[in-house]
């Protein structure tokens, strides 16, 4: 599916197909990164890795309840709508995750960095502009950066979020302000760089999580291991990038080897796996989708 966007200002009814190509693009973009297994600490179909709360029939209701809410925000973005407006949508769309999973959050950081990305996707249709990455990133910080970087400073962080800014750390928030250069220049690179060496799906998507991992500021590792905890698990990740990553020998069975480390210490890098999701979506709507 390559979603461009023809002709300027595409009226409302024409577009309805591509929003909800947008959208539905969000859904099977959560499903790649659940279906991805071995995940450092994260649940899959295999195992609930360092979670006893969730499992992936847990994500199953969650991604099922969202998939109104990203064609929703879609929309929203092509009528060219306010912060307040994608907002209230998000946290509508976080009441649902919670409503169907029984409380448990499975999606909350997906929810707020593919409602962006779907919502800057639908403001570009409405421009007669590219749906590319480059172009979406500049969307991101021209249309809704502003407010983003308003909530960066007034709105008080929750959970070890707290904990996390006071060392100086970059959040969910914090990134998209800064227009999501986690996703831009390293976790899309990195999809696109694996897919180039014939690595496959499998490999390319675990390649662009490690790569994330690597760098990211995730705040649940943070929350679950603390600072040291969030350090140790991007110099591993680190590491087993810089022995060839996915193109290693062995690579599938470091990589479950480090699932277990993390598991044991109940880590849990969902922030990355958010990412991971974002650059899926990407690769669903500006590169024609995953390969066959
Ligand atoms: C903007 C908000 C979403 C910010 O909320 P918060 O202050 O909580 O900010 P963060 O802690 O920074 O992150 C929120 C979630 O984003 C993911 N994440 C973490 N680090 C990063 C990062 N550096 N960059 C991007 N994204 C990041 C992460 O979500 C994933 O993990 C969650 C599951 O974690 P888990 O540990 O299992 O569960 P917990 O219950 O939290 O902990 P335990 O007790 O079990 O240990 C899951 O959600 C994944 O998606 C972070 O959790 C929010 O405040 C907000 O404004 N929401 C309103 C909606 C809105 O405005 N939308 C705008 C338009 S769409
Ligand atoms: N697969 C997963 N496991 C745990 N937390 C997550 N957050 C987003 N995806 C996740």
């Amino acid at each position: 599916m390559r979603l461009s966007a023809p002709g300027l200002h595409a009226p409302h009814a024409a577009a309805g197909p591509a929003l909800a190509a947008i959208g539905r693009a969000a859904t099977l973009a959560l499903h790649d990164e659940l279906a991805l297994h071995p995940k450092p600490g994260l649940v899959s179909y295999v195992d609930t890795g360092s979670h006893q709360d969730m499992d992936a029939g847990t994500f199953l209701r969650s991604l099922f309840a969202l998939r109104h809410a990203y064609p929703r925000l879609a929309t929203l973005g092509f009528e060219g709508a306010g912060w307040a407006a994608l907002q209230a949508c998000g946290i509508q769309a976080e009441r649902r995750m919670l409503a169907a999973t029984g409380g448990i959050n499975t999606h909350r950081g997906a929810i707020f960095n593919l409602g962006l990305l779907c919502a800057a996707a639908g403001w570009r249709l409405a421009q007669g502009l590219a749906l590319t990455p480059a172009g979406l990133r500049h969307t991101l910080q021209t249309i809704w950066g502003p407010a983003l970087a308003d909530r960066a400073r007034l709105t008080p962080p929750s959970h070890g979020g707290a904990a996390v800014r006071a060392h100086g750390l970059r959040g969910a928030n914090e990134e998209a302000a800064a227009g999501m250069p986690v996703l831009f220049d390293v976790a899309w690179p990195a999809l696109q760089q694996a897919l180039a060496a014939g690595w496959g799906w499998d490999a390319a998507r675990a390649q662009c999580l490690l790569a994330v991992m690597a760098v990211l500021d995730d705040t649940n590792l943070a929350h679950r291991g603390g600072l040291a905890g969030l350090r140790e698990a991007q110099a591993m990740s680190q590491t087993f990038l810089a022995d060839g990553g996915m193109g290693q020998g062995g690579a599938w069975e470091r990589l479950a080897a480090l699932h277990r480390h993390f598991v044991a210490r109940r880590w849990s890098p969902g922030g990355a796996a958010d990412l991971l999701a974002a650059a899926c979506w990407l690769q669903r709507v500006c590169a024609g989708g995953p390969p066959r």
